[in-house]
């Protein structure tokens, strides 16, 4: 049996330990990180490696030249170089740790939820933005230390607030490249609530790259901060580097190897940040955004009812009826979906089918509840057994998703997510919807994954998505779909993305896991061939209005509507549907 062999959806699955690795293994970042610590140590000990305060001065220090009392000479008001140059180190990086803490505290959280709510939230935080790169940076920071205080930190706190922007565009620009990942629609479907969402599929995509802006950010606040020390500015008391070069250039003719200790230290700070910020850059895959986003492609067009097991008269377990989706453009409304109705009930499959863009899955969202927020969903009906999900908030629309409705999505790579185990994956909606202990869930989740037919359970379980096929990922998917028992089940085109011997495999798992669980389940599809094999019953879409709703049967025998008919004559060229299906086998995997 061969499989289609996915594509890793991202050029490296990105993990923080390996990043770390990766960043570690490059000598230049060695080298950053070696300086660093050397600063940060010596100005932390800088009580005990020179006697001398960072303002104590003395006349015979006046320039005096290197000595056993002064290693590095004394300055030209008789400090001990050496001395300033430790204490010096110890304001350089508390200014800067000052003004990168202030930028990630600002521009973080509003990017995160700039980038993910996008609508007026992200167009407030970008009116913010936009104001505050406005403002003249220098002549803030000058006006605030000439005004209100003297002191460097508090500069490097306005520094902050100002290069916030920064933090914020690039964090909102990553926040909204992983949005747009499939995974995360999944992660919505199966339940997970938006912190969680947030917290663990967001934000470790974000970390990398904040943490090499964060050294380049350093870098510059450093730079910045000797300026304004340079300029005369900062407390006599607090040692700086800038302060030093001031005071060397005043001296430049009589002692200029006073240029040369805050200067060669500076810059080596300064380089160790850059070059730190460089490599993780580089160890992330080049580029400031983490993530490639991988966005759904386009669908590509493709074609014996089995009989339904309805009890007559039992209540719809999926009710709709009159269902409207619209979308206000600058040309005008538009109606992709245009008063839908139908029905589900338990243990049956129904197959909505139409050509590309006549709403289906718009119909599905709608269901779903995972419309973007920009859509007007209206419906006289729109009941999950006996539920009405028009007035369902988002919390009791979580606990319905993954719980009591399960979703197959199209594309099976793009639905996990690159950073976790598939096994944390399955495991963790289990333990949040049913309660499950960990070791609880770790068995139902490998005993499903032995029941989607894939032969060695463990090894899948312990993999990333990178490492599995495409095929293996959309049972893994089915897997997760299923794992809550749920009462219906909703597959948005499910073999759209795997190859033709795939496909038949994957529709005889979802129709007995379907049958053996009782589920109503709703299949979007292009494909008659799938409605041949697993529908019972089959509405016909065509720009928004469902143009013919018959059984499976009478679809493929005696098409009511000409569009109906149009469809079949294009696809299934003779052929008779399947009389029954197979029985449900152990399926063997190729490829993996
Ligand atoms: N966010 C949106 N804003 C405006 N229009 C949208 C949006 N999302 C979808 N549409 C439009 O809604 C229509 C129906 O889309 P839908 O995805 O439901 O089609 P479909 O029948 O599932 O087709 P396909 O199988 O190709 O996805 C399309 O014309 C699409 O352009």
């Amino acid at each position: 049996m061969t499989e289609k062999s996915a594509p890793p959806p991202f050029a490296a699955p990105l993990k923080r330990d390996h990043l770390m690795r990766r960043t570690l293994r490059d000598p230049a970042a060695l080298g950053g990180l070696a300086v660093l610590v050397l600063v940060a140590a010596a100005g932390a000990a800088a009580p005990l490696l020179s006697p001398y305060g960072p303002d104590s001065s003395a006349l015979s220090a006046i320039l005096a030249p290197r000595s056993a009392a002064h290693p590095l000479g004394g300055d030209g008001v008789g400090r001990d170089v050496l001395a300033r140059l430790l204490y010096g180190g110890r304001t350089s990086l508390i200014g800067g740790a000052i003004a990168v803490l202030v930028a990630f505290a600002i521009g973080g959280p509003l990017g995160l939820v700039a980038g993910f709510h996008r609508g007026w939230v992200d167009a407030a935080a970008r009116w913010v933005n936009d104001v505050i790169m406005a403002v003249p940076a220098i002549i803030v920071m000058l006006a605030v230390m000439v005004v209100i205080s003297q002191d460097l930190n508090v500069a490097m706190a306005v520094l902050g607030v100002i290069v916030a922007p920064l933090v914020f565009r690039l964090i909102r620009a990553s926040v909204m490249a992983v949005r747009e990942e499939l995974y995360i629609d999944a992660a919505r479907v199966s339940g997970l609530g938006e912190a969680r969402i947030l917290r663990r599929h967001v934000l470790p995509m974000v970390i990398a790259p904040s943490v090499s802006q964060a050294a380049q950010l350093f870098a510059i606040a450093i730079g910045i901060q000797a300026g304004l020390g340079f300029l005369g500015l900062g407390k006599a008391s607090q040692a700086s580097w800038g302060a030093m070069l001031n005071d060397a250039f005043t001296n430049v003719y009589n002692a200029p190897i006073l240029l040369l200790w805050p200067g060669v230290t500076m810059a080596a700070t300064i380089v160790a940040f850059g070059l730190l910020g460089t490599s993780i850059r580089d160890a992330m895959g080049g580029d400031d955004t983490v993530i490639q986003p991988v966005r759904r492609g386009p669908r590509p067009h493709t074609a014996a009812p089995v009989s339904a097991s309805v009890s007559e008269g039992e209540r719809p377990l999926l009710a709709v009826d009159d269902l409207r989706v619209t979308y206000a453009r600058p040309d005008g409304d538009r109606t992709v979906v245009d008063g839908v109705s139908l029905t589900i009930h338990r243990g049956e499959v129904l197959g909505l089918v139409g050509e590309s863009g006549s709403g289906k899955s718009q119909t599905a969202f709608a269901v779903l509840g995972l419309l973007p927020p920009q859509a007007r969903v209206g419906a006289e009906r729109l009941e999950f057994d006996g539920t009405d999900l028009t007035r369902l908030g988002d919390t009791a629309y979580n606990r319905l998703r993954g719980r009591r409705v399960g979703y197959i999505p199209q594309e099976p790579m793009s639905n996990l997510d690159p950073s976790f185990r598939i096994g944390f994956q399955l495991v963790e909606p289990m333990r949040r919807h049913l309660g499950l202990s960990s070791a609880g869930a770790r068995d139902k989740a490998l005993a499903l994954l032995e029941r989607v037919g894939i032969p060695d359970p463990m090894r899948v379980f312990r993999s990333y998505p990178h490492q599995i096929s495409g095929g293996m990922a959309q049972r893994v998917l089915i897997a997760g779909a299923v794992s809550c028992d749920p009462d219906l089940l909703i597959a948005d085109e499910p073999t759209t993305a795997l190859d033709v011997t795939v496909q038949a495999e994957v529709l005889d798992l979802m129709r007995s896991l379907q049958q053996e669980q009782r589920m109503g389940m709703l299949i979007v599809t292009h494909d008659l061939g799938v409605v041949a094999d697993i529908c019972d019953r089959v509405a016909v879409m065509r720009t928004g209005k469902v143009v013919e709703t018959a059984s499976a049967r009478e679809l493929f025998h005696a098409p009511r509507h000409p569009y109906t008919r149009t469809l079949l004559d294009s696809t299934l060229e003779g052929a008779e549907p399947r009389k029954a299906l197979s029985a449900p086998s152990q399926i063997k995997d190729g490829s993996r």
